[in-house]
């Protein structure tokens, strides 16, 4: 089993670097990737940079060229469902395009032919996160979470989002990095700790929190990474 382990941001891979031993770096495409043991477990470690492009470029290449069976997101999100507070930990049962729009010829947000408006993660790893959140004794939310390249701090284009996708939380890499992992068949699972609440505190918010909650999101996906 080769386990691929992503974030978007150094911080939010960092946590799981530093648990890592035997590090090989290789530099690929404009990026590095972390070959590793973790424990005795095979995996590869990288960061994509932000936004869906960067993030389907090293999706794709951590499942064909490091030819990883399965492939784990780390990182934090936007709140949309108004249970959710910062810190909180979002498992994705599926995920959409909330910014993919050609809607002026009849199709629904997030469509385009011959594609699909959702993705759905595995269920198998979705059982297992609540298996290790009730072993942990920490809440997890099983959501929708959608996907733009944009950074959400407005509540009127939160609430598009809400509306349209019925989204609990939003971010911008997982729902490409799930049309990857679904084309080439590897099971995917996203989860995401929140770092604020896509409003108009948004940024000030993230700033202060995304180290801290993109720790419990990577300390989490570890957890799971042992019961693998
Ligand atoms: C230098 C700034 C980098 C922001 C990257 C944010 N990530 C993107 O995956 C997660 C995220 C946290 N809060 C968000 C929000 N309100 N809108 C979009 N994305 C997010």
């Amino acid at each position: 089993m080769k386990i691929a382990i992503m974030g978007a941001m150094p911080e939010e891979v960092a946590p799981i670097l530093e648990r890592l031993d035997d590090v090989e770096e290789v530099n690929y495409a404009k990026n590095r990737y972390y070959k590793a043991k973790y424990k005795d477990i095979d995996v590869v470690v990288a960061y994509s940079k932000i936004g869906k492009v960067f993030s389907t470029l090293t999706a794709a290449t951590m499942l064909q060229m490091f030819a990883c069976d399965v492939l784990l997101f780390t990182g934090v999100a936007g709140a949309v469902n108004p249970e959710l507070k910062i810190g909180d930990l979002v498992v994705a049962n599926k995920l959409a395009q909330h910014d993919l729009d050609i809607t002026i010829f009849g199709h629904p947000h997030g469509y385009v032919p011959e594609g699909s408006v959702y993705i759905e993660a595995d269920k198998d790893l979705i059982a297992l996160s609540k298996i290790v959140a009730s072993e942990m004794g920490v809440n997890v939310k099983e959501g929708i979470i959608a996907t733009g390249d944009q950074f959400i701090a407005s509540e009127e284009r939160k609430n598009f989002i809400a509306e349209t996708f019925k989204a609990d939380a939003l971010e911008m890499e997982g729902a490409s990095v799930a049309v990857v992992c679904d084309a080439l068949g590897v099971p995917f699972f996203i989860l995401r700790s929140i770092s604020d609440s896509a409003d108009m505190d948004a940024g000030f918010n993230f700033e202060e929190f995304v180290e801290s909650s993109a720790k419990v999101s990577a300390e989490f996906l570890m957890k799971m990474v042992d019961r693998l």
